[in-house]
């Protein structure tokens, strides 16, 4: 791909509209915090196309100049954007068919089918791989600040794609670790700092991406609510379990037990160092990525789990 077809293409608010045959609810594909985002056809080509509500201008801002400049496999393709002044502002995504990770682990549609132990790996490795791209390839690093199950996209062959940047943000610069910034983030994936005084780091995406591991390990929510009726927090209930290497306990039911044991362990033991209360504690995601690459290849070697002794 070369600079002229990665660059975002500008289209009127017509096109779009016509797209999506007039934003017809037909052609919904979900609707987030900033906007509904409706499936649409451009010629040949199949597109997302998120509308943003009126009033979040800077947010639209924000996404369009991220995904203008960060191209990566693991992130999701932005093919264009309208900004007509006032009123319309839209931005276009390549369209990914399999949906979100969310629509997997938590709201299968019938007949959708359940992702096995391989896959899951694969998709948690691919989205580290994103991660790792912000945090260590971009320059300056780019905080995410949203990665949650709904935010990683699924293409053809299951490949994960991060998305959905309205929050991103640059990561500190002049030797800095960390940034002050009011909260925004999604409850049960949010740093335990980032919630109380709005410190922002890589590591506060470190921890988020440690809740996602859990949920993919386990297929329960980040907070999810108990037979009792309880509110139940995933960290605080893996926690416990992990301490007592109760292990077999937290795999997902849905994987029917196909899953090697020795995966499963250690897979949780790097999502509970990932969502470890103290930030500089966490694992940095190339030490992330260099563990799950072992894990998604069947190999479960003592240097696999070589940063558990670094925290
Ligand atoms: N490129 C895309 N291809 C296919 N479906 C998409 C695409 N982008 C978004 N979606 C669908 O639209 C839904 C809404 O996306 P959006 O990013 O606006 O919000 P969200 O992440 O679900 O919520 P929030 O913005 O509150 O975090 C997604 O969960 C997904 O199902």
């Amino acid at each position: 791909m070369d600079a002229v077809d990665i660059a975002p293409k500008i289209f009127t608010f017509e096109e779009l509209a016509n797209a999506t045959r007039n934003f017809l609810g037909d052609c919904l594909l979900g609707e987030g915090g900033s906007g509904k985002v409706y499936k649409g056809h451009l010629g040949e080509q199949v597109v997302a196309i998120k509308q943003f509500h009126p009033n979040d201008k800077k947010k639209f801002l924000v996404e369009m100049l991220m995904l203008g400049l960060l191209h990566h496999p693991n992130i999701v393709h932005l093919i264009g954007y309208c900004d007509d002044g006032d009123h319309h502002r839209l931005l276009v995504y390549k369209y990914m068919p399999l949906g979100s990770l969310k629509d997997y682990l938590h709201d299968p549609s019938p007949g959708k089918k359940q992702l096995d132990w391989e896959t899951r790996m694969k998709i948690a490795l691919e989205a580290a791989k994103g991660l790792e791209f912000l945090h260590d390839k971009a320059q300056p690093s780019v905080i995410h600040r949203k990665i949650n199950c709904s935010n990683i996209l699924l293409d053809e062959g299951c490949q994960a794609k991060l998305s959905d940047f309205s929050l991103a943000k640059l990561g500190p610069i002049g030797g800095k670790h960390n940034v002050h910034v009011k909260f925004e983030g999604t409850i049960g994936y949010s740093a335990p700092e980032y919630v109380r005084t709005g410190e922002l780091s890589v590591k506060s995406d470190i921890y988020s991406f440690g809740v996602v591991l859990l949920e993919i390990c386990t297929g329960k929510r980040a907070i999810g609510t108990s037979t009792d009726g309880e509110e139940c927090n995933l960290v605080e209930w893996a926690s416990k379990l992990i301490k007592d290497e109760k292990f077999s306990e937290m795999a997902d039911p849905s994987l029917q037990g196909h899953y090697p044991a020795k995966g499963l362990q250690q897979a949780l033991i790097v999502a509970q160092m990932c969502v470890h209360e103290q930030p500089t504690k966490r694992p940095a995601i190339a030490e992330v990525v260099a563990v799950l690459t072992r894990i998604a290849s069947g190999k479960y070697d003592s240097e696999s789990l070589a940063i558990q002794n670094s925290t």
